[in-house]
């Protein structure tokens, strides 16, 4: 069975009385984001906190920011989590899919939405778009995003389509490995959600290889009609330099790899990732180590679940 079709949200007052006893956690991975972070966490909590009651708790989890994210996503009303700080005994990782893992670990709602903490054009209605199909049908288990995606140029004028990785890395991998998932119009997007009892068996890659590796595990264990899409509209974000997409696309590529034969694919933990910068004495190279290692499903890590427990 193929992912499921582009659906449009639903009516976010129709979702209070199907969401019931079932609780939501928004989490905001968040590395330097101190010129957006603010505006994300204030819109979602006037509209989904403070206004109609969609999300219990709504939670910034600060990765190895040297900026004045944590304050600022505090100010604004997040409960604010230095992924670093969460488990430390598990030893040192960075990453956006180690913030979201550690996420797992220090909120209890049933249900995640995730949402990137660099959005400049975006909207409160990507939080009970992305929370419909989770609410209103138990054979959703991941909710992916749709959206149109500009190239904004320096000047924040539209300069042509994005998704850059998406385009050159994930959708030539789906064609060759999962053809199955080939219905999926942004496979890694970072606005997703899911169900608690799915993510937390998963394996996560620490770095970007998170959004891409959750699909794959969702279609691998529940299905790929497990998987539904919503129709968010437009979504513009900051946008890497090409030289740091390198490293993206390696995490990317590397997840992927991971899981292939049912999960006993090729498993690297790390790859030294050679660039070449022109100077005067000709192309002098840059090499960086990419981190490819995951964390274990958090459901098998020791003392997991406390946080639901001392909330409920
Ligand atoms: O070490 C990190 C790096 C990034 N982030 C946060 O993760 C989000 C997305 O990071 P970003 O560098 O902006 O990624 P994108 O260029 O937006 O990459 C896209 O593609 C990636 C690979 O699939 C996804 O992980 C992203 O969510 C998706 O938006 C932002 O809030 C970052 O602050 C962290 O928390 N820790
Ligand atoms: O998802 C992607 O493909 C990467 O985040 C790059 O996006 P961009 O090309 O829009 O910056």
């Amino acid at each position: 069975m193929p992912v499921r079709p582009v659906e449009v949200p639903a009516a976010p007052e129709a979702l209070l009385a199907a969401k019931g006893s079932t609780t939501v956690s928004v989490v905001l991975p968040a590395r330097d984001e101190e010129e957006t972070v603010g505006d994300i966490v204030r819109v979602v909590r006037n509209a989904w906190v403070e206004g109609l009651p969609l999300v219990d708790e709504l939670v910034v989890l600060d990765s190895d920011s040297t900026d004045r994210t944590a304050e600022v996503a505090r100010a604004a009303g997040a409960r604010v989590h230095a992924a670093a700080q969460v488990h430390p005994r598990l030893g040192p990782a960075t990453g956006k899919g180690e913030a979201l893992w550690k996420s797992l670990h220090v909120t209890s709602g049933d249900l995640l939405v995730f949402l990137d903490a660099d959005l400049l054009q975006w909207g409160p209605h990507f939080v009970p778009g992305l929370l419909g199909p989770l609410l209103t049908d138990p054979g959703v288990v991941l909710v992916k995003a749709v959206y149109d995606r500009p190239l904004l140029g320096a000047d924040g004028d539209e300069a042509e389509a994005g998704g850059r990785v998406t385009e050159l890395v994930a959708r030539p991998l789906l064609a060759l490995h999962h053809p199955e998932l080939s219905g999926l119009v942004q496979p890694l997007a970072g606005e997703w959600a899911v169900r608690r009892t799915a993510f937390e068996t998963f394996s996560v890659p620490v770095g970007y290889g998170v959004e891409i590796a959750a699909v794959l595990d969702t279609a691998a264990h529940h299905g790929a009609e497990a998987i539904a899409q919503v129709d968010l509209g437009r979504r513009a974000h900051r946008h890497h330099r090409h030289d740091t997409l390198g490293p993206m696309a390696l995490q990317v590529l590397a997840a992927v790899e991971a899981r292939r034969d049912g999960g006993a694919g090729v498993f690297e933990p790390s790859a030294t990732l050679t660039q070449y910068d022109r100077g005067p004495e000709g192309h002098t190279p840059r090499r960086r180590a990419v981190d490819l290692s995951e964390r274990p499903p958090a459901a098998s890590v020791e003392g997991y679940g406390r946080a639901r427990e001392e909330s409920g």
